[in-house]
């Protein structure tokens, strides 16, 4: 189970600068929505110069324009990006094809994906399917992504090697419980960057990442 760090909300060199104090700990890094929106495509060559060793992933949540948005991020030394799942299904075709041909990953956000919709990805089996609880979901509406609430991308997903990823206000308390479903990726932005400790949190994470996967905790 790898835990990418969301780093949102930020300036990049405040993205550096925490990012080094928890890099032992985390596997992936995101540069967030946020980032990527203030500061385009110079967050992702900043973070991805900064860290070579990390898999980088671009938050772009891409809704159209699919070619150019991914071939942008990659150039920029993303190793994956994000496509909204309830995007047009040619849109999330695109990123799928971008990716291949640059050898990288595609990251399909379920966030607001219809039963249908995501029917009709189930053929993208090299995407990583992001279950997605936003922040104005959890700011606004007090929504917590935990086994109830989630939007799991169906049985057939866990049957069938399907890679998932969990995302949206997960922490040390809630984490336990969600790593039964046995993500590829947990992600986690707040619970480790806007801790008082965000080197103590990260290690408290990293723990249970690993005792969940029967390791020995760190
Ligand atoms: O995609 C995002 C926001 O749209 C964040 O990356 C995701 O929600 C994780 O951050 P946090 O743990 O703070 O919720």
């Amino acid at each position: 189970m790898k835990i990418q760090l969301a780093l949102d909300r930020f300036t990049i060199e405040q993205a550096i600068a925490i990012t080094k104090r928890v890099y032992p700990y985390i596997d992936w890094i995101e540069v967030g929505t946020s980032l990527i929106k203030e500061f385009g495509m110079e967050s992702v060559r900043a973070l991805r110069k900064e860290f070579p060793g990390k898999t980088i992933v671009a938050d772009i949540k891409t809704f159209d324009n699919a070619a150019y948005e991914f071939e942008m991020c990659y150039a920029a030394g993303a190793d994956v990006a994000t496509v909204m799942g309830a995007s047009p299904v040619v849109t999330i075709e695109t990123c799928m094809n971008v990716a291949v041909k640059h050898g990288k990953q595609v990251m399909i956000d379920l966030l607001n994906t219809s039963d249908d919709q995501l029917e009709k990805l189930t053929v993208y089996r090299e995407a990583i399917f992001c279950a997605h609880v936003s922040k104005d979901q959890q700011e606004i509406t007090g929504q917590k992504q935990g086994l109830a609430g989630i939007h799991l991308p169906g049985s057939r997903f866990r049957d069938t090697n399907r890679k998932v990823a969990l995302a949206g206000g997960i922490n040390a308390e809630s984490l336990p419980s969600l790593a039964k479903v046995q993500p590829s990726v947990v992600i986690i932005g707040s619970a480790i960057t806007k801790a008082q400790d965000p080197v103590l949190a990260a290690r408290t994470i990293k723990a249970l990442t690993t005792s969940a996967e029967g390791g020995t905790s760190v």
